[in-house]
């Protein structure tokens, strides 16, 4: 059955680590396996980073720029390089390409998520396979994706894909850093995300030299993915090939199985697209109503308002203790929210001078983080055995 697949290949994948250079194999080996799963019907997209990497190498640099202007200065340089790139292999197994650069914005406004989600759909009509980016040389700071892994992530929820898979430089997730951790032990399933934090898996600050967020936001990309019901999996970006297989049944990499109930697509776009602009904190009652019976957020349930926000913005609810427990579209603004805190519902209209909406939160604009609960069942994940030496 044609399936829709999201790939996204890292830096430290497409280019050499020692040089900089193009891993010009590996892109010629992953040209052809896209293009094959495009000849047997799949639709496919393409997350690529490289912009920066091969921005310096085509300059001459030898470390990652530091400052943002110089960042995306040379991203400018390397994201053209790198399309031509593409094209050309492309070109030579007559599979049509696009690109496609996205800001955070482009995902914030809900008619240009919309639009978004228009355009990648006439792509894979037409039987393109489009090439996505951050649009690094304009993003600003506070509304960049940051990195890829989270991109590719969102762009997997948008189009509803059928698998996500995160082309690194190690083969699968493991214990802890294999690079570091010799005893780090691999592995191949996670069938539970909301878990993970029981496995308590090690992950270091950071990737290779040229990577931008390491295995921390490729745990995230497979959260928000496998909450939109998309199957993740990570592996190396060294065997592209491998993508036919695992699409077949091999359990090549570390696969996280998507959760059984995802998200409606409305729901997705307050949990991910969004970007929150304060936190309410609430107290025991509401936080257990919230997570447990899904209703709607009251003012009597608020604690503590912190940010400054408009009616409609998306807001984090937390736990007293500042941790995330739900988000969604408030029907206040953050100075009214500073009046009517912990206050009844009926009292409302009084405190304000005017009526007002009855809940905070309206249980159809919030979405549940997905958090572990003390109470929640223990991770199911399969370890391998590790390599014994003869
Ligand atoms: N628990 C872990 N399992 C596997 N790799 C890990 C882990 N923790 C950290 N890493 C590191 O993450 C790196 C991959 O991330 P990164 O360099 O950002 O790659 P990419 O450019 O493909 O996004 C690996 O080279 C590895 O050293
Ligand atoms: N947008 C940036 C890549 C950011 C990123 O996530 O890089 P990586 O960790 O190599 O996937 C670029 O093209 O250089």
């Amino acid at each position: 059955m044609p399936q829709t697949l999201v790939i996204k290949i890292g830096t430290s994948s497409l280019t050499n680590p020692s040089t900089g250079y193009l891993a010009l194999s590996t892109i010629a080996a992953l040209v052809e396996t896209l293009s094959q799963l495009r000849q047997l019907g799949h639709s496919v997209i393409l997350v690529s980073s490289g912009a920066v990497g091969v921005g310096c190498a085509r300059l001459g640099m030898t470390e990652r720029p530091r400052t943002i202007a110089l960042k995306q200065a040379v991203a400018a340089v390397g994201q053209g390089r790198l399309m031509r790139v593409y094209d050309d292999f492309f070109t030579s197994l007559q599979q049509p390409i696009a690109q496609v650069l996205l800001t955070r914005t482009d995902l914030v406004q809900r008619s240009r998520y919309l639009n978004a989600y228009g355009t990648f759909q006439e792509l894979l009509r037409l039987g393109v396979i489009p090439i996505v980016n951050e649009n690094d040389t304009v993003a600003v700071d506070e509304l960049k994706f940051g990195d890829n892994d989270t991109l590719s992530a969102l762009v997997a929820s948008l189009v509803e894909a059928d698998w996500l898979f995160l082309l690194t430089d190690v083969d699968r997730l493991y214990s802890a850093d294999p690079r570091s951790n010799p005893d780090a032990q691999p592995i191949s399933l996670v069938q539970s995300i909301e878990q993970l934090e029981s496995l308590q898996v090690q992950v270091g600050d950071r990737g290779s030299r040229w990577g931008t967020g390491g295995m921390v936001t490729k745990i995230t990309a497979a959260r928000i993915a496998t909450g939109a019901g998309v199957r993740t999996v990570i592996t190396e970006g060294r065997s592209p090939q491998n993508l036919l297989k695992i699409v077949q049944g091999e359990p090549i990499g570390t696969h996280f199985e998507p959760q059984p109930q995802a998200a409606s697509a409305r729901k997705r776009w307050i949990a991910h697209g969004l970007l929150p602009a304060g936190k309410l904190y609430l107290d025991d009652g509401a936080v257990k109503v919230i997570c447990q019976s899904g209703k709607s957020l009251l003012a009597a349930g608020i604690v503590e308002v912190e940010g400054e926000f408009q009616s409609q913005d998306a807001v984090q609810l937390c736990d007293r203790n500042g941790r995330e427990i739900a988000r969604g579209l408030v029907n206040y603004t953050s100075i009214e929210l500073q009046r009517i805190r912990g206050c009844r519902s009926e009292a409302i209209p009084s405190i304000l001078g005017y009526a007002a909406p009855e809940t905070v939160v309206h249980r159809d604009n919030l979405v549940l983080s997905g958090q572990p609960s003390p109470n929640s069942p223990s991770l199911r994940v399969m370890v391998e055995e590790p390599d014994l030496p003869l």
